[in-house]
């Protein structure tokens, strides 16, 4: 009669079992790898293939020969699968021109002067929602000026809800915007929404803004990734973090690295705020892209109670810069007039902000 055998006989044996499977496992993952690349090559959007991972599926559930059960080996290999997705994508991010494993180092953008990102002092871009007369512009910029602010912003093509709505001055709002922000040694940014307008956007302001509404207008972000212009990537209203970075990655795969993102508040269920600042998103961003990212606290709650607090967290998680609406007289505004602030409010504003802005404090 043979002896049963001995506990530490079978684990002996287990142990080799381990092996041939890791052996097998690593060889399965080397050639997932190359499906990965290959997928890659052909410009296939997504490396997901649940068609592929069931028919896997079944076929493992007839052959399964027992003692697991056909749903105990299913589990198994839909970790395998998940696993091996994980390693397909992120061999494919790395190829990302945005990604942190392409280029290491900050990007620095230095604007005439103006630096964003790396260890450059984070940026203010101020100014009302819309340009409405030479004379709004005039006293926003001045005054905005004296209280250090580099950037300018101003939309002259207005992204609104209702076509009714007002839509903007167009060129003649350019022409404000850009003499304004001269006369006052500020940088010009306002928002381009039609590629036919990316040239003579490009002519007056010095940084383009793709607005939320237009995150996924391939077409337009392909037009500013050719353009002469840094942009300003504002991410969408629905937007994942993974489609935000991949719609940066259209403007610099056409040859322009001067991307900004900016964070501008999500759509979720709460509605005490009109949108909901994802931080998580400011924090990752700024891991695994290189790019400088700056958060629009004035999208971002739609309520000026919380423009202090929401731009502190910003730079306490490493944001950039912050992007902030003011004008004259926001109870008269054209669009926006709900969540702009007003000149004493910015005092406020840029007070309580002073030591992380590195800004002078008032006496
Ligand atoms: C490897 C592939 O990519 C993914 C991973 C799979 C797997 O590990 O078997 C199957 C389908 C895809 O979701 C593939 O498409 O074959």
């Amino acid at each position: 009669m043979t002896q049963p055998r001995t506990i530490e006989d079978l684990r002996t044996e287990i142990d080799q079992i381990n092996r041939d499977l890791l052996k097998l496992l690593s060889q399965r993952a080397t050639v997932v790898a190359q499906i990965g690349h290959a997928k890659t090559q052909e410009g296939r959007p997504n490396h997901y293939d649940p068609a592929r991972e069931d028919r896997q599926l079944r076929e493992l559930e007839e052959l399964n020969p027992g003692p697991f059960t056909g749903a105990t080996v299913k589990h198994l290999f839909k970790e395998i699968f998940k696993a091996s997705l994980a390693l397909e994508e992120s061999n494919d991010k790395k190829q990302l021109l945005v990604s942190r494993k392409v280029k290491k180092e900050d990007t620095v953008l230095d604007i005439d002067g103006v630096k964003i990102g790396g260890d450059s002092p984070p940026i203010i871009i101020a100014g009302p929602c819309s340009i409405e007369s030479e004379e709004q512009m005039e006293q926003t910029a001045e005054y905005l000026a004296g209280k250090g602010v580099k950037i300018l912003r101003g939309g002259a093509y207005k992204p609104r809800t209702s076509p009714y709505g007002f839509q903007g001055m167009g060129v003649d709002g350019l022409i404000i915007g850009s003499r304004v922000a001269r006369a006052n040694k500020m940088l010009f940014i306002t928002e381009v929404m039609d590629t036919r307008d990316v040239e003579v956007v490009s002519e007056y302001a010095d940084i383009l803004q793709v607005g939320a509404r237009n995150m996924h207008n391939f077409a337009l972000l392909r037009e500013v990734g050719r353009a002469r212009r840094p942009v300003l990537l504002k991410r969408g209203l629905s937007a994942t973090i993974e489609e935000w970075l991949y719609a940066a990655e259209y403007i610099l795969s056409e040859g322009n690295n001067e991307v900004i993102l900016c964070e501008r508040g999500i759509r979720t269920f709460e509605k005490w705020t009109r949108n909901t600042l994802d931080l998580s998103a400011v924090a990752l961003a700024k891991q695994e892209t290189h790019l400088p990212v700056i958060v629009d606290v004035t999208h971002a709650a739609g309520r000026r109670d919380l423009l202090i607090p929401l731009a502190k967290a910003a730079l306490a998680v490493g944001a950039d810069g912050i992007h902030i609406e003011v004008h004259p007289n926001p109870a008269t505004a054209l669009s926006d007039n709900e969540q702009q602030l007003d000149f004493a409010g910015y005092d406020q504003f840029s007070d309580a902000l002073a030591s992380m802005l590195k800004l002078p404090v008032r006496v």
